[in-house]
């Protein structure tokens, strides 16, 4: 039987190094797959990994329908065994529709990777119908860490160094290195990065950069 499976993880979990070897893997097997993105970082039609790896893919759109897509493939005679989607978090609901879709009538695998949660700790609307559908859900087993040494399960966005909690929903980044891009009024310049964190440091907004400006900050000075 297909599955619709969704893997998921912080930012800089392994996600897009395991899309590509899931890709491989089932390729090399002889199975026919399609490779979907959409904004990866390194720009559209692209998966990137942090481990080098780097594959085309199909860019989405956020009017891209799967299922005319891959109905359309297989009238034209061309086989299809899988789907491999990455930054599903970024699809729309409906297309998320689309992919179970594809996966119960046709029976076509679908392996969807994205993250879960945006910097403010919502479900993106991509990966929220992920949990509400898929047939399984599996969490990524390498653990990215938070700068305390406890596992990474949020991920934070910084402005000009600084966490912010507040923002457009999506602004392609990295993790760490600043990536330069219009600030959120559209006025403004600011770098903006990702850094993941557990969830209390999360809470308390307590990045690697203030947690050591604190700690090295004097001591208050005795009263009198
Ligand atoms: N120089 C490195 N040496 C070994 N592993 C690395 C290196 N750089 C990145 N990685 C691994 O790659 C992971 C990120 O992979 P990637 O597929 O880009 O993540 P994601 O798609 O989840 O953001 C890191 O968690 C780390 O395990
Ligand atoms: C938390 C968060 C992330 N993003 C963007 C930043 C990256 O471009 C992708 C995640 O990619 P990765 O392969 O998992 O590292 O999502 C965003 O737009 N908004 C957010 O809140």
């Amino acid at each position: 039987m297909a599955e619709l499976q969704f893997f998921t993880g912080t930012m800089d979990s392994g996600k897009s190094t395991l899309a590509l070897q899931t890709n491989h893997n089932h390729a090399a097997r002889g199975r026919a797959g399609r490779i979907f993105v959409t904004r990866d970082r390194a720009g559209a039609g692209r998966i990137t990994s942090r481990l080098g790896l780097t594959h085309d893919a199909a860019e989405v759109g956020p009017e891209f329908d799967f299922w005319s897509y891959v109905v359309s493939e297989l009238t034209h005679g061309a086989r299809i065994d899988y789907l491999v989607c990455d930054e599903a978090q970024f699809y729309t609901p409906e297309q998320i529709d689309g992919l179970a879709k594809i996966v119960d009538e046709l029976q076509i695998d679908v392996f969807a990777f994205g993250i879960l949660t945006d910097f403010r700790t919502q479900l993106f609307p991509g990966a929220a119908r992920l949990v509400e559908l898929a047939d399984r859900m599996n969490v990524l087993q390498v653990e990215a860490l938070c700068w305390c040494g406890k596992r990474a399960t949020h991920n934070a966005r910084t402005e000009n160094g600084v966490m912010v909690v507040e923002g457009d929903q999506v602004v392609v980044g990295d993790v760490e290195q600043g990536e330069h891009v219009h600030g959120r009024g559209g006025d403004a310049d600011v770098d903006v990065a990702y850094e993941v964190l557990c969830r209390q440091h999360h809470r308390r907004r307590l990045t690697a950069a203030r947690a050591k400006a604190v700690s090295l900050a004097p001591e208050p000075l005795p009263f009198g």
